[in-house]
């Protein structure tokens, strides 16, 4: 086999890439098997895509079925850059003849599409009405940089986890001895029943697993996972993960803004994030908020495609996705299945998990991992699927879905299917089993012999294949191992984007009037009861040292409860964008912890404009500004204890228990209820931020009169804001650590 000539590289102008990755493979290609298919490589080489499609879309699927040699002719960039074209069957190659007969297709490669064939690319335009026509007309094509070809190889993976029980720890087997690869072109289903490991196994594929009780080698083009790989791979976890109150044009184009190179201008970016919208056939719910389990927004379908969209809005050149077609309807479903083998053939490697697809989904995977119980029961072309399963002895007895057929042998179920004699030995052997079985044999048995049938027929010969080097040159393989990290924006970029984002999801809560009328009404009641107080006796002064009390202490709890829930609320959304690389967690810190402020300082404001002039307190600018300083700094210290229980514990449960015991303390500990605090305890005032603030204002509004109120001394007040301040940072501080130490949740 040639080698290709290392000269080439990903940097360089699109066509010139291609070309000469083409000729690349061709080189690697030419061998007498595989004569037909070079000769289609080369020639198609330096195919436009034009040709190709127009090739494709005169293709019928009885005349593709009935020459498959030319249809690899018809294969537009990704098959051309195959490693191995004898993988790709004839089934795919009919599946995608006869999808692009049907006129679906994706443009997400960079190709120039001429504009008398934009109108065909609908992919998920629902009706025909002229609005919808003329939205396909519409359809922008995604300017996409040519991405690295990445294959991916997997050999012998094993993954088990460790079950902490009361006196023992139980390993979990959960993936035992995988092996598969796929190639650029081509898309993968992960196939099983639920539990067998699909999730798992996708998850250490795309480098989200990444613990010690992995093992077995996992290689993208012969090089293990570095973190540079993660600008390069999509990941469409099983759940949505979106904000529920952005728009779907808002999500796309903040995604778009943090993760595309900085290479390319705000305009760029926001550009792509429309041609994606035209590309899934959202342009009619661009508008429309994502929606949650409060808030009715898009469709299921539409939810997905924006999860979708979100990831190959960054081009990937792997693209993961985890049952991308759960829940959805059939039609739905196969207008995703038809878009992520569009998104192949434009040279990615896609790797999907898939519960039960119809048969129509089934004939568009190229490749197929069967699973059962973490074992691995056929990998292999999803075409050669079925030849497989009855070259061991099991056919199906009825016509079968084969999706059906396959998941009642991953689960041991040999109803309607005929019986391995082996099997039948078996059962015959086993009399007393027999008859409760009606000489089935057992779900245990029929699994034990398919792993053992898969491993003794086709492990080896795999294990073999995936020994062959990749052809392409060593430049290309290393790209995939730099160790630097690549940001799509600097860090004031991210910091203001993650900022504007912050505020728009959550400019419902600002102007809650719920929470409005809370603040409005504890400062009424507040100021009826110390409705123009004197402070000119002691009695009168005792009063309003309570009121002043009561301050201190309602913004130190308001801040702490509304804070606790900053992060935990956040955390799968963090994990995910941690995960592919988005943003600094530093940058996402700081513009969540101050994307809040703006609320947080406009209520105290409301509430000290009521309180203050009905209670009558100390009438002149400079007290009332240097009040409203203090319970400004206490909010802001106050929300940095919320944010450092909610960071470290992640539980709201949990943190709200261990909040409301804190600030109660805090507040016992403040010096107004008790006015000799035994010594061993005495020192938590100094921690508690009600103490601080309620001193700064006994100091604003007592100062001239007298120098001790309620047996507390009055100061020059410099250690009570110093000590604020240091709360301010050291909670934040604190609340920074633990994020940086919280796990990364995958979903696995
Ligand atoms: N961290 C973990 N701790 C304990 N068990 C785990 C863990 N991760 C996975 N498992 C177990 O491993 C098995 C495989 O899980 P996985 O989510 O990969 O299955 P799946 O095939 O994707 O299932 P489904 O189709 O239902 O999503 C399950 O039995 C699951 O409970």
């Amino acid at each position: 086999m040639e080698r290709p000539n290392s000269s080439s590289g990903i940097m360089r102008t699109k066509s010139d890439q291609l070309v000469e990755t083409a000729e690349a493979v061709a080189a690697a290609m030419r061998s007498p098997t595989s004569g037909e298919a070079t000769g289609g490589a080369e020639s198609g080489g330096t195919l436009s895509r034009k040709s190709s499609r127009r090739s494709m879309m005169s293709a019928s699927p009885g005349r593709a079925g009935g020459n498959s040699k030319n249809t690899h002719i018809r294969k537009s960039r990704s098959a051309q850059i195959k490693l191995d074209l004898d993988e790709v069957s004839s089934g795919a190659a009919l599946s995608r003849a006869s999808s692009a007969s049907l006129g679906f297709s994706f443009s997400f490669t960079g190709f120039t599409v001429p504009p008398d064939e934009i109108s065909d690319f609908k992919p998920f335009s629902d009706d025909d009405t002229p609005d919808d026509l003329e939205a396909g007309m519409r359809k922008q094509r995604i300017q996409a940089e040519p991405t690295l070809p990445i294959y991916l190889k997997f050999k012998d993976v094993t993954y088990k986890v460790i079950l902490k029980g009361m006196r023992t720890n139980v390993e979990k087997e959960i993936l035992n001895g995988i092996t598969g690869s796929v190639n650029p072109g081509e898309v993968l289903a992960l196939m099983g029943p639920s539990g067998s490991g699909k999730t798992t196994l996708l998850n250490l594929l795309g480098g989200r697993l990444n613990q010690p009780t992995a093992g077995g080698s996992v290689t993208y083009n012969d090089q293990p996972y570095s973190k540079s790989l993660k600008s390069k791979i999509g990941f469409v976890t099983q759940d949505d993960v979106l904000f529920p109150h952005l728009t779907v044009r808002e999500t796309l184009t903040y995604a778009a803004r943090l993760r595309l190179p900085k290479t390319l201008t705000k305009q760029q970016k926001e550009k792509r994030a429309v041609d994606v919208i035209y590309e899934l056939g959202l342009d009619r719910c661009q508008d429309t908020m994502i929606g949650g389990s409060f808030v009715r927004g898009v469709s299921g379908g539409e939810r997905k495609r924006v999860s979708i969209g979100n990831e190959i809005i960054i081009n990937p050149s792997l693209l993961f996705l985890d049952e991308p077609t759960s829940g959805l309807d059939s039609t739905t479903a196969l207008r995703i299945v038809q878009m992520l083998h569009d998104i192949a053939e434009a040279g990615k490697t896609v790797l999907t998990t898939i519960h039960q697809p119809s048969s129509r989904l089934f004939h568009k995977f190229d490749k197929l991992i069967l699973l059962g119980k973490g074992n691995l029961l056929y990998f292999g072309k999803a075409s050669g699927t079925m030849e497989y399963f009855s070259s061991i002895g099991c056919s199906p007895l009825i016509t079968m879905n084969p999706a059906e057929f396959l998941l009642d042998l991953a689960n041991g179920n040999l109803n309607d299917v005929s019986i391995p004699s082996e099997l039948e030995d078996k059962v015959q052997t086993e009399h007393s089993e027999t008859e409760t079985r009606n000489g089935k044999p057992s779900p245990a048995d029929v699994h034990e012999y398919l792993v053992e049938a898969y491993e003794t027929r086709v492990a080896d010969q795999e294990k073999k294949k995936l020994m062959i080097p990749i052809p392409i040159d060593e430049e290309l393989k290393s790209k995939v191992c730099s160790p630097k990290r690549e940001w799509g924006a600097s860090w004031w970029e991210q910091y203001s984007i993650l900022f504007r984002r912050g505020l728009k999801e959550r400019r419902h809560d600002y102007f809650s009037w719920l929470r409005v009328t809370q603040v409005a009404s504890t400062a009424t009641i507040l100021g009826l009861l110390w409705w123009q107080s004197e402070s000119t006796n002691p009695k009168g002064l005792q009063d309003q040292a309570g009121l002043l009390f009561f301050i201190a202490v309602f913004w130190g709890f308001f801040p702490v409860f509304t804070a606790i829930f900053t992060f935990p609320q956040e955390r799968a959304m963090l994990s995910k964008e941690r995960a592919a690389d988005m943003y600094r967690l530093s940058a996402y810190f700081v513009a969540r912890t101050t994307s809040d402020l703006p609320l947080d300082l406009i209520l105290p404001v409301l509430f000290l404009i009521i309180v203050y002039f009905m209670a009558g307190l100390r009438m002149d600018a400079g007290s009332f500004f240097l009040t409203m300083l203090t319970v400004f700094l206490c909010i802001v210290a106050a929300q940095g204890l919320g944010l450092a229980i909610g960071a470290t514990l992640m539980d709201l449960k949990r943190a709200t228990t261990l909040a409301s015991v804190t600030v109660m303390t805090f507040m016992l500990a403040g010096g107004y209820f008790v006015k000799k605090v035994p010594i061993f305890i005495s020192w938590i005032r100094y921690i508690s931020f009600n103490y601080h603030t309620y001193k700064l204002l006994l100091k604003v509004q007592y100062e001239h009169i007298t120098p001790n109120v309620n047996g507390m001394k009055i100061d020059g007040g410099l250690k009570e804001v110093s000590a604020l301040v240091a709360m301010v940072f050291g909670y934040r501080l604190l609340a920074y650590i633990s994020l940086r130490r919280m796990k990364l949740h995958t979903g696995a």
